[in-house]
């Protein structure tokens, strides 16, 4: 069976910006500056010659901007399927954890699913970001462990990858985390 990976997270998060970072040569559906862009799911096979060898989900953003209906689809998604190897909750390094983001995960952990937090949008990170955002951004991409988060522990079990699509930060990163998810190579 192949095995699937998705990209969730609240809207504008950079799902579909990412995505077309990490596949540059498949067409993927814009990016938007509309929250709630992404209205379903959609299905991108990636492989060689051979095959197809993964799948990457790109599903519709949840919180500000979306409806009941794409609230639907990312449960019924959650709920039925198969072979997911692993989530990647996207989350703006500026924003960082909201309460919807908590319930996503929660759910996930309800039905058994890894998951793992992605920041996203690093080039736009300032020094006049708030301290403790600069803060969690420079432990975790030097790639600290569980246990750095205090109060937030729970909800920061892995190390989070910091991406952008504009510097390219993180993309190769996030190959590879992805390649290994799937048992495509070694731990
Ligand atoms: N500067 C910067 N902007 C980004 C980055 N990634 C995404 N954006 C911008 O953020 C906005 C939202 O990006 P999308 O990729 O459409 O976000 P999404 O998570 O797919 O949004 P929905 O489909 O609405 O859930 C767009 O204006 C993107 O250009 C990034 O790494 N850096
Ligand atoms: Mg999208």
């Amino acid at each position: 069976m192949i095995p699937q990976i998705a990209f969730a997270g609240r809207t504008n998060a950079g799902k579909s910006s990412l995505l077309r970072a990490l596949i540059p040569k498949m067409k993927i559906i814009k990016p938007s500056k509309k929250p709630g862009f992404t209205r379903n799911i959609y299905f991108y096979g990636v492989g060689n010659k051979l095959g197809r060898e993964l799948v990457l989900s790109d599903l519709p953003g949840y919180g500000y901007g979306s409806t009941t209906e794409q609230g639907n689809v990312i449960l019924e998604y959650i709920r039925t399927a198969t072979n997911l190897k692993m989530v990647y909750i996207l989350m703006d390094c500026r924003v960082l954890e909201m309460p919807s983001d908590k319930q996503v995960i929660e759910l996930l952990d309800t039905y058994g699913i890894p998951w793992q937090i992605i920041g996203t949008k690093f080039d736009r990170v300032t020094p006049r970001d708030p301290a403790p955002v600069l803060d969690l951004l420079m432990r975790f991409s030097k790639m600290s462990r569980k246990g750095a988060m205090g109060a937030s522990e729970l909800y920061y079990k892995d190390e989070i990858i910091v991406t952008s699509d504009k510097s390219m930060a993180g993309i190769s990163e996030l190959k590879w985390s992805i390649m290994r998810n799937c048992g495509l190579v070694s731990e």
